[in-house]
């Protein structure tokens, strides 16, 4: 007999989000837009709990099988994939939220395996689902150490040496999804723009950002793209620390910049409306295709890059020649510092894979390095809590013709101020993801 299809309902589209990073190793957020765009019929309260699911249940995922696994006396392990993410949907909305009545959790889950699985496996899923079901609720600080619980232990015990506990876990347990960020081009027209977009989704909480002065961060306002200004290239959707970053180079009029590892041009964008006409940016990175988005993202804003270079650092500086007044470094990183919003990495780092990065970004570094005309800057930047990317590699600086030097830019006046020479961002301090960044100049 053919199985029912179901309607799509924030869990269902939760669990297929669940499946695409599982099997097709897809980046939740993505995923998750995806989904919600095919199933555009979803009420805008299905479409935020459908992001509280996929955001929870991927920050627990760990902890959630483990706790499921207790009642399955086999493991989780040979279901198919479809189950185990119903599963740890429904375990999410059991032990983690207060407004899911239990049975509405379950009785959808059930409904949901027997559509993918048949009745034998609904069965069983009822039976481990109840089972669940009549254990005490953890507290809040139980909750935010089961997401700790969820990664790599060696991984879990780097990040706590290097920002402390308390960080670390509000790093790991933020109980929401972050806001979506936008940078205004033009920062002195914030405040209109913080208008306009207000009075174009008056149920959304709409803020202006703590450290970037071009930065609002918006939460329950829809798809981006589709808010008045996108279009017309006033703005740019950039989380608030990404900007920081770009700001931290202080980039100022007539400079000639390498933004050396630019990927899209998320920060190229900032720096060319920072040297202005008289200056210019250049654009290395990787990857050609990443250098094509750029030139048409730039585009968009009305900028340009000068040049791009395919380049890789590990093996050579490519077309890229200098001198230049400044270079950004924004290396590839283990991406810690963005776990609330790309909670799926939990499930990928692990604290073997730190090694092979730390020796990319010196090798990233020391390249960029020679590029500094002397007297020139260098900032280095990774989204990365972790001190073996951070100061270990400030370190190595050193042997490059690199000296920590205090940031000669505007913002560092919040977030580095007095003579400090890096600075990490933090959620729980500044609202941004969290970043490692650090000054240099070329002696
Ligand atoms: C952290 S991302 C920075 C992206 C960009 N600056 C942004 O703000 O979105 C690091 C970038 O380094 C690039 N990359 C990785 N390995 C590289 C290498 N060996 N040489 C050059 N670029 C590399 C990646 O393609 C990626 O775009």
């Amino acid at each position: 007999m053919a199985r029912p299809r179901l309607v799509p309902t924030a869990r269902s589209v939760a669990a297929d989000v669940l499946v695409r990073v599982e099997r097709d190793s897809a980046f939740a957020a993505a995923a998750l837009d995806v989904e919600l765009d095919r199933n555009i019929q979803l009420e805008p309260r299905d479409r935020a709990l459908a992001t509280e699911l996929v955001y929870g249940s991927l920050r627990l995922r760990g902890w959630l099988e483990a706790r499921l696994s207790r009642h399955a006396p086999r493991g989780l392990s040979n279901l198919p994939p479809e189950v185990r993410a119903i599963l740890v949907i429904a375990a999410y909305q059991l032990l983690a939220l207060e407004r899911v009545p239990a049975f509405a959790a379950v009785s959808e889950a059930v409904s949901g395996v027997r559509a993918v699985a048949g009745e034998r496996v609904s069965g069983f899923a009822n039976a481990v689902l109840r089972k669940l079901s009549k254990e005490p609720k953890p507290t809040t600080d139980e909750l935010a150490r089961a997401a700790l619980a969820s990664a790599d232990p060696a991984l879990t015990k780097a990040i706590i040496e290097s920002i402390g506990e308390p960080a670390t876990l509000a790093l790991f347990a933020a109980t929401e999804p972050p806001p979506l960020g936008i940078r205004v081009e033009d920062a002195s027209t914030r405040d209109s723009w913080l208008a306009t977009l207000r009075e174009a989704r008056p149920s959304a909480s709409i803020e202006p950002g703590r450290v970037s002065p071009h930065s609002i961060a918006l939460r329950g306002a829809g798809r981006l793209t589709d808010l008045p200004g996108f279009a017309d290239g006033a703005w740019t959707p950039q989380e608030e620390g990404s900007q920081v970053v770009a700001l931290a180079l202080g980039a100022r009029e007539g400079d000639v910049v390498l933004d050396a590892c630019a990927g899209r041009g998320n920060k190229t964008g900032l720096l060319a409306r920072a040297v202005g006409v008289s200056g210019a940016v250049d654009a290395a990175d990787l990857h050609p295709k990443k250098l094509e988005r750029l030139e048409r993202e730039l585009g968009r804003i009305g900028q340009r890059p000068r040049s791009t270079f395919a380049v890789d650092w590990a093996s050579g500086t490519g077309g890229a020649t200098g001198p230049y007044d400044r270079v950004l470094v924004d290396a590839p990183c283990s991406g810690t510092g963005t776990v609330r919003r790309r909670p799926e990495l939990l499930l990928r780092r692990a604290a073997s894979d730190l090694d092979d990065l730390a020796s990319l970004q010196r090798s990233i570094l020391s390249r960029a390095a020679t590029l500094v005309r002397p007297g020139g800057r260098l900032v280095y930047a990774v989204c990365s809590v972790l001190r073996a990317e951070a100061e270990a590699v400030v370190e190595h600086a050193r042997q490059c013709g690199l000296t920590p030097a205090p940031f000669d830019a505007p913002v560092a006046a919040i977030v580095a101020p007095g003579d400090a020479t890096s600075f990490r961002l933090l959620p729980s301090e500044h609202g941004t993801d969290g970043y490692f960044v650090a000054s240099f100049v070329r002696t």
